[in-house]
């Protein structure tokens, strides 16, 4: 296949030119119930310190460190969850993990190495002030800044901010997206296939990754392969959702209508890039119908599902990322590896989709054996997209650069 037919757009700045003027959307509280996976829209400062008070790492005996190395009458028995008493002089108390520490009180001796005998209990000599503590505030103190806006709510975040007994929370509304697929031989699984017809495996990808990536997919439709129903579908879908999303229609074919319904509609800001797959991905704006209402954005995916799969990585990702301000989305992990293939790339930027062996030495990123963009097998369970510069020529053993693709 040749690629003269033009100038190509390098990636970075279809990237530059989708995200341009984006700006974060609104917060809305929510239950921390359900809060997984959404974006803080603000900071959350502590309001209390964690741990709440000085307690015991251990189940042991809890004494002033200069009474060690002798017995000692044990005068208390402290629960987690009891208030202790102040320690009377020359004691020790009984205590349990998580168990306050008794003023007076300045460390705890596992219980492993004390000896009891009735109500006494032989403590080793030498243990040093604050042995098997946990001093309150060690956590998070009144007044840190427990999570910063732009986070997003993971597990460890969640059991953060339920331990400032924090129950709502702030968080971006998700990107509403359109999810728009053409092309007269799609149909649903579920229903039987025509000649020449293949299922729609693109939606429910596509679906996933934009729920994966924070986003919520409020409206799914099939497109019918003619302008005039193609520019109603596409204005329809733009007055609801922030992100129109369609795939197929945006080469050169005669049935394909996206890019010019686009342009009828809205603006065509880039349209062909420099990367394998999705060359024809074209990006753009469709302004709502009334004056003040804004516009949504446009990607026009390319049908070949892997085109879609690569484009929703390099594009969707960050756009959802910059629609709720959230750096974790912005921009893929990269990590070096070494290829242990050849390759040659040509005008375009190629994403080969490898999985990676992590050895004792390296990262080998060893890639399917097909990578035309029609091979859907090509992405399942990919770890990571090796990106090949232009006009490049790899041999076995290079050092390539790779976005990793295991991440939330
Ligand atoms: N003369 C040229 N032809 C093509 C060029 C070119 O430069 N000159 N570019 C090729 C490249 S590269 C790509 S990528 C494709 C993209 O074309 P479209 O975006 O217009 O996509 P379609 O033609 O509608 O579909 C392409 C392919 O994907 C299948 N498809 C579409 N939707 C789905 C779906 N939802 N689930 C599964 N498969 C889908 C469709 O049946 C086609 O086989 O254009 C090349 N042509
Ligand atoms: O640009 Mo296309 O390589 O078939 O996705």
């Amino acid at each position: 296949m040749s690629d003269n037919n033009g100038e190509l757009q390098p990636v970075e700045a279809a990237l530059a030119a989708l995200l341009d003027g984006v700006t974060a959307l609104p917060g809305e509280a929510i239950d921390g119930d359900a809060a997984a996976g959404r974006v803080l829209a603000r900071d959350v400062m502590a309001r209390l310190d964690v741990p709440p008070f000085d307690n015991s790492a251990m189940d042991g005996y809890a004494l002033d460190h200069r009474e060690a190395g002798q017995w000692l009458p044990i005068v208390q028995r402290i629960t987690a969850g009891t208030a202790a008493a102040p320690l009377s002089p020359g004691g020790c108390a009984r205590i349990f993990t998580g168990g306050e520490l008794p003023a007076g009180a300045d460390c705890v001796v596992m219980q492993e190495r004390v000896e009891v005998d009735g109500d006494r209990a032989w403590i080793p000599a030498a243990i040093p002030a604050g042995d098997n503590l946990r001093r309150r505030g060690r956590d998070v103190a009144v007044g840190d800044r427990l999570l910063a806006a732009g986070t997003r709510l993971d597990a460890a975040a969640l059991g953060h901010l339920a331990g400032q007994g924090i129950t709502r929370v702030e968080v971006r509304r998700r990107p509403r997206i359109a999810l728009l697929s053409t092309g007269d031989e799609i149909v649903d699984p579920g229903r039987p296939l025509g000649p020449g017809q293949i299922y729609n495996s693109n939606r429910p990808m596509l679906r996933a990754l934009l729920t994966r990536f924070g986003a919520e997919v409020v409206r799914v439709e099939t497109v019918p392969d003619d302008a005039e129903g193609t520019r109603r579908v596409l204005q329809e879908a733009a007055e609801t959702a922030d992100v129109v999303v369609t795939t197929g229609g945006v080469s050169v074919g005669e049935e394909d209508h996206v890019k010019a319904a686009l342009e009828a509609l809205g603006r065509l800001d880039m349209w062909r890039l420099a990367i394998r797959p999705g060359k024809p991905l074209a990006l753009g704006r469709l302004p709502r119908r009334a004056a003040d209402a804004g516009e949504a954005r446009f990607v026009g995916l390319p049908g070949n599902p892997v085109s879609c799969f690569v484009g929703a990585w390099l594009f969707l990702r960050p756009l959802i990322g910059a629609l709720l301000a959230c750096p974790a989305l912005a921009a893929l992990p990269r990590l070096a590896a070494r290829a242990d293939f050849e390759t040659r790339t040509g005008p375009r930027q190629h994403y080969m989709r490898v999985s990676l062996d992590f050895t004792a030495e390296d990262i080998v990123a060893r890639p399917f054996r097909d990578q035309n963009s029609g091979v859907l097998s090509s992405c399942v369970n990919a770890d990571a997209l090796a990106v090949i510069p232009p006009e490049t020529d790899i041999a076995p053993g290079a050092a390539i650069d790779c976005l990793w693709l295991r991440v939330d």
